[in-house]
């Protein structure tokens, strides 16, 4: 059997926030090369645990090794192969697209060619653009962009597809897809199940701070099969996003 080697290693996590709980006991691993995916409502922690992985936060107790790095002694090294989405706060308002992303790269110290970055997320029509200009699904593949100045190994993306279009999500989700092809892990959150099942090698589900559930999206829904649940309405071989999908088209819109 193939055995997968873990890149991001989380051993009982607690996060407080003065005496709320916001994350309870969490462990968890995310394999080399996978999409793995953070489901559950709002407030069940899934951001706050992200930020303590990406070291942007500080945890109450709990360990987490990323590649190797403990984000207690090591935070710089982790920021080194990780790519996190900047606050859209920190994209000045006066630089177009190829400015924003020359001066994300010197902050990294990175060297990149802004108009291979820009064509990589379909963008290289909007060079000029400025930030602010750019719709909503421009706006989640230009900062899905920055993620990746750093040629990192592991990307970190907070519900990216929040608020846009079905072809803008199907869109993502093939480039998000391709990110992973070439070799970069992909850990996610998202509110949509029907984005966990087709994007997500594994997915946990996370409740009041805690993992109530982790597998492959097919094992999850085999083993809820398996104890009985049967749907109340026949499933067709299609549903209404797919007829919407037929009728627009593909490709992106904005
Ligand atoms: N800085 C903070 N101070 C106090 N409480 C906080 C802080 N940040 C988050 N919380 C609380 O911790 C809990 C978890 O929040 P978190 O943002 O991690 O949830 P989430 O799963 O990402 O939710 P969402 O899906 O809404 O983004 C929530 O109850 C939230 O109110």
């Amino acid at each position: 059997m193939e055995t997968k080697k873990a890149i991001i290693t989380v051993n009982n996590l607690v996060k407080k926030y003065d005496d709320f709980v916001a994350v309870q006991d969490l462990s968890f691993e995310v394999y080399e090369n996978e999409i793995f995916g953070l489901l559950g409502p709002n407030g069940a922690g899934k951001t706050t645990t992200l930020e303590i992985i990406e070291t942007l936060r500080d945890k109450t107790s709990g360990e987490i090794i990323v590649d190797g790095f403990s984000v207690d002694k090591q935070a710089q090294e982790i920021k080194q192969i990780i790519g996190v989405q900047l606050q859209a706060a920190g994209y000045y308002p006066n630089l177009n697209l190829v400015e924003l992303l020359e001066l994300f790269a010197g902050l990294y110290g990175a060297d990149i060619k802004p108009m291979e970055m820009l064509e990589k997320v379909n963008l290289q029509d909007k060079a000029k653009a400025r930030y602010k200009a750019l719709s909503g699904g421009q706006k989640q593949r230009f900062s899905i962009a920055t993620t990746l100045i750093n040629q990192p190994k592991i990307i970190f993306l907070d519900e990216p597809t929040t608020g846009l279009d079905p072809q803008a999500r199907r869109n993502l989700w093939d480039l998000i897809t391709d990110i992973r092809s070439n070799g970069t892990t992909v850990v996610i959150t998202t509110h949509y199940m029907d984005e966990a099942e087709q994007l997500c090698d594994r997915v946990a589900f996370v409740e009041r701070g805690q993992i109530i559930a982790l597998d492959t999206p097919d094992q999850l829904i085999d083993n809820l099969v398996n104890s009985g649940f049967e749907r109340k309405k026949e499933v067709k071989k299609a549903n209404l996003e797919d007829v919407f999908i037929h009728l627009t088209g593909k490709e992106w819109r904005e």
